[in-house]
């Protein structure tokens, strides 16, 4: 039975409704669903059986094919199979599994996965005739392809691999204004008093350190070994990281073109018929960037998921200057939008969830 909404329903679909999806025709699959592809408001994509690199990055705009584009562009060919590197630097477009026939009143969304942002691989998704990245307009018919660039370690993919993750959505449903204000004094969004919630929940940087020496974070090292996606708790942390700790003055200077790895100074939560998204918190502020993996499930940070407490983990950038960070300082905000209804399992709660309750967490490749 194909999904069925009322005029007036508007939200992210939870679990249950992506399924119902896929089963009604609405998501196609070269190769069947895995099990725990499906997360409490979002599809896991999963890399095709072969990578174009290509000479630049582009969008095909509204008269162009994206394998149209991939003909003109491309400058090698690899097949992705059991494992194949993908190197720093270089651009790779790879068919991904799942392709869309969506209903004309359901949108979509992409972003990459927290696992993947935390390693510096930026990936966006490109559908046909697309304008911009990572958005899939309403009722869209076609395949989808993930741009992939890994920006300080190579990278082992393959045919598989998922490194990016797609919501679907009936309309937006965001959260703002007196409805913010009053969703933050029932659930507390983020713990602390007098937050400001304009345009979202302003999520600040935490220098000042966590445990007994004061660790704010890491660095990543230049020209460290390859880090296979998918193996779990693999890596030694001081191979590929340089930590850091707390300065008396808690501030940071990025350095340009570094990758940090950073915690949020509040903890945050996402009550359970929520989803997050986190957005960079003033465009007009092009010295830094933070985050490329943006999605926050709904329970995350939960009491009833096990979450009591979890840190938002930032991954930022400085970009053409060095630039001071303060302890405190606002470098994000998280925009809250209804879900359509309560995921039957929230972040955390059973489904090998990696960042449930998390402090200044690297990326589940490393062993802890
Ligand atoms: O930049 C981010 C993005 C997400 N998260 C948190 C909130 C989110 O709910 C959780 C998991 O994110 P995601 O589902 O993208 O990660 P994953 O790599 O798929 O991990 P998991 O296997 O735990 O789902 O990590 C962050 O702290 N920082």
């Amino acid at each position: 039975m194909p999904l069925a909404f009322g005029p007036t329903d508007r939200g992210i679909l939870p679990d249950r409704m992506i399924a119902t999806l896929t089963s009604s025709g609405g998501i196609i699959t070269s190769v069947p669903l895995a099990d725990d592809q499906i997360q409490p408001a979002s599809l896991d994509l999963r890399l095709g059986e072969v990578a174009y690199r290509v000479r630049a990055s582009f969008l095909p705009g509204p008269r162009a094919t994206v394998a149209e584009r991939i003909d003109s562009l491309k400058l090698h060919e690899i097949a992705l199979g059991d494992g194949a590197v993908l190197e720093t630097g270089c651009v790779y477009i790879v068919p991904l599994q799942e392709s869309l026939a969506l209903p004309a009143d359901l949108g979509a969304a992409a972003n990459p996965k927290s696992s993947t942002g935390r390693l510096d691989v930026f990936t966006r998704v490109i559908a046909d005739t697309a304008r911009s990245f990572d958005r899939i307009e309403p009722g869209y018919h076609g395949p989808l392809y993930l741009e992939i660039s890994p920006r300080t370690f190579p990278v082992l993919v393959r045919e598989g691999s998922r490194l990016a993750q797609m919501r679907f959505h009936r309309g937006r449903s965001l959260v703002a204004g007196d409805a913010l204000v009053d969703l933050q004094a029932r659930e507390g969004l983020v713990d602390e008093e007098g937050a400001d919630l304009a345009e979202g929940v302003a999520v600040g940087v935490d220098l000042a350190g966590f445990g007994p020496d004061g660790l704010i974070g890491y660095r990543a090292k230049h020209h460290s070994g390859l880090i296979d996606v998918d193996r779990r708790a693999r890596y030694d942390v001081a191979e590929y990281w340089e930590p850091l700790h707390a300065n008396r003055g808690k501030t940071l200077i990025l350095d340009p073109d570094e990758f940090y790895i950073l915690a949020s100074k509040q903890a945050v939560t996402v009550p359970p018929d929520f989803a997050a998204e986190m957005v960079p918190f003033d465009p007009l502020v092009g010295e830094f960037r933070v985050h490329y993996a943006g999605f926050f499930d709904p329970g995350f940070g939960c009491d009833e998921a096990g979450g009591h407490g979890s840190r938002a983990v930032l991954e930022v950038r400085s970009h053409e200057v060095p630039f001071i960070l303060e302890h405190g300082q606002t470098v994000g905000r998280l925009v809250y939008e209804h879900m359509l209804a309560q995921p039957d399992q929230l972040y955390g709660e059973g489904i090998g969830s990696n960042y449930q309750a998390q402090g200044l967490k690297l990326s589940k490749h490393f062993r802890v």
